[in-house]
């Protein structure tokens, strides 16, 4: 039998009209996030806007149930937990019985939420939310939107803790256990926003997917958009309303959301009754192996003794291209009637010198590159000029952001030109939510100390952000020549040290890379705690 005083509260039934409720009150309640763009309807006025403060809306949420309402209803004193403000120790059979649209409770992290009345009020919608219901529903809120503070807009929902002293089923059966193993493959969803002036195309895939990205233009109003995620290439085949500037004037990847956002500036400024129609596949990835991006250069300029910086745009400014972090573009040279390849990670070209405004553009690539004397590749792209052309790939790797979330103390070890992937994380590493990142190290290993790549930038960041850390060693010092060593590495992984490193990302050349995989054995490290970037 149900606990009698845990039905679902009487004022389950229609909500009354918000402007009988109190306004949102001043003491502890909820606050209104900063308002985001909104979606326009078709006649230019405005839907309900976002949660978060993101500018995305899935659904149309109906006149009355914006979150503003929802505030001033958590502020009325309403009995939104139906349990009279009592906290009640909920067991797992319980919850399984409030499995209705007008009788919803939902358990994240051992709490339980009566969520009935926020039903309508749920910016992904009444469906999407009915999927979490009369159950433990924390892996499905994480795949969706870890970042959503769910305890601060459901405070008033608490019903209690999840009483977790249920017998479990003694063992799952093999089948269950496969389809927990292989985790589901993500499909980019595709939604869209506007504004009178803008078009925002938005592809959704998950919290900390990494995805990546290339857009291709084929005319004012066709557009091809291919989402990579976990190897596997999406795309979008748009055909637009109207006509939209090229190149985007945003494209933005959410590293911790997994949220994809291309902002066109329409040519004429006017709400469209709709973004046009598309067309999406999966795309059989080993076909894309062989493809090429053509790529010419529009600024090339020495950074250091033995390096230099390399911008280049998409010939005919065709294509965007916006690489998974982590991952890099293996750069094609011909070399006496062969191909040869070398793997480079593109750098934010705030890390650079260039002068030139065109070149900090959004559809350019930047690079930096060490000339080696013996490197065909290197030293081509060197004398490369002004509106020469160079070949690459699509955008290629195997790191897994993801793989990061359960550790808050994370190790960088780069050496010379390995410092590229390595660069490309931190800014995701440090902006995350989820689990907050609590130091996060570099080891930086050069032969001199000209060599040392962002020396004051990569202290800036230090500056700005004091989790992260960057220290230099060098090997070619005649008073203390430094080398990676076990005595080094041995004092970040001494056990019951709160800072104790837990990951280790490495990127490096072979040799070095190999030094360290040693003295991470030796120090009982595993191997999934542990990647290294290899080119
Ligand atoms: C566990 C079941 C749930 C599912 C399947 C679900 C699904 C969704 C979906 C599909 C969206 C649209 C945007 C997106 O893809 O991120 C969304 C947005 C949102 N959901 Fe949920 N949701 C669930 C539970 C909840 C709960 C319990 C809350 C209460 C705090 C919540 C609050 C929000 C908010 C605030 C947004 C807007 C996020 C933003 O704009 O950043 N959701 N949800």
């Amino acid at each position: 039998m149900s606990d009698p005083s845990l039905k679902p509260p009487a004022s389950n039934q229609p909500l009354r009209p918000p402007q009988l409720m109190a306004p949102a009150g001043s003491g502890g309640g909820l606050q209104l996030p900063v308002t985001a763009p909104q979606k326009l309807n078709s006649n230019g006025s405005s839907a309900s806007g976002s949660a978060t403060g993101n500018p995305r809306n899935k659904c149309a949420l109906k006149p009355g149930y914006s979150l503003m309402n929802w505030i001033r209803l958590c502020n009325s004193g309403a009995d939104l937990s139906g349990t009279g403000g009592r906290l009640v120790p909920v067991s797992r059979t319980e919850l399984a019985r409030h499995n209705k649209i007008d009788d919803a409770w939902m358990a994240i992290r051992g709490r339980v939420f009566n969520v009935t009345r926020y039903m309508d009020f749920h910016p992904g919608g009444v469906d999407e939310l009915m999927r979490g219901v009369g159950r433990d529903a924390t892996k499905l809120f994480d795949e969706v939107h870890a970042w959503v503070n769910y305890p601060q807009l459901l405070g008033k929902c608490y019903v209690g803790p999840l009483k977790d002293n249920e017998t479990k089923p003694a063992k799952e059966s093999p089948q269950i256990t496969n389809v927990i193993l292989q985790p589901p493959e993500i499909v980019p969803r595709f939604d869209w926003i506007q504004q009178r002036s803008e078009l925002t195309l938005i592809f959704y895939t998950r919290s900390l997917a990494n995805p990546g990205l290339v857009v291709r233009r084929k005319d004012l109003q066709q557009l091809s958009v291919r989402v990579l995620v976990q190897h596997n290439w999406h795309s979008f085949d748009f055909q637009l309303t109207n006509n939209v500037e090229w190149p985007p004037k945003l494209a933005k990847i959410g590293s911790e959301t997994g949220k994809i956002e291309l902002v066109f500036v329409k040519e004429e400024a006017e709400p469209w009754p709709t973004y046009g129609t598309h067309v999406s596949n999966r795309l059989d990835s080993s076909r894309l192996h062989d493809e090429t991006f053509e790529y010419e250069v529009v600024h090339s300029k020495d950074f250091n003794h033995d390096s230099f910086e390399l911008c280049l745009q998409s010939v005919g400014q065709k294509v965007l291209m916006v690489l998974p972090a982590g991952y890099h573009v293996d750069i094609e040279v011909p070399l006496e009637g062969r191909v040869i390849q070398r793997s480079y990670t593109p750098v934010d070209h705030t890390y650079l010198r260039l002068e030139n405004i065109r070149s900090s553009r959004s559809e350019c690539l930047h690079f930096l590159i060490k000339r080696y004397p013996n490197g065909p590749v290197s030293s081509h792209l060197q004398k490369l000029e002004t509106g020469s052309r160079v070949h690459w790939s699509a955008p290629r790797g195997s790191f897994q952001l993801s793989d990061l979330t359960a550790h808050r103390n994370i190790l960088l070890l780069a050496a010379g030109s390995g410092l590229t992937p390595i660069l490309s994380l931190i800014q995701p590493i440090l902006k995350r939510n989820t689990n907050r990142i609590e130091s996060l190290q570099l080891l930086y290993f050069n032969k001199t100390n000209e060599d040392i790549w962002l020396k004051e930038k990569l202290h800036e960041l230090h500056t700005d952000d004091e989790r992260f850390s960057c220290t230099n060693y060098v090997s070619q010092s005649e008073d203390n020549p430094q080398r990676i060593a076990l005595e080094l590495l041995a004092p970040l992984f001494q056990k019951n040290q709160p800072e104790r490193c837990t990951y280790v990302l490495i990127c490096g050349p072979s040799g070095f890379n190999t030094a360290a995989l040693d003295i991470l054995s030796q120090l009982d490290v595993k191997a999934n705690q542990i990647h290294v970037f290899r080119g």
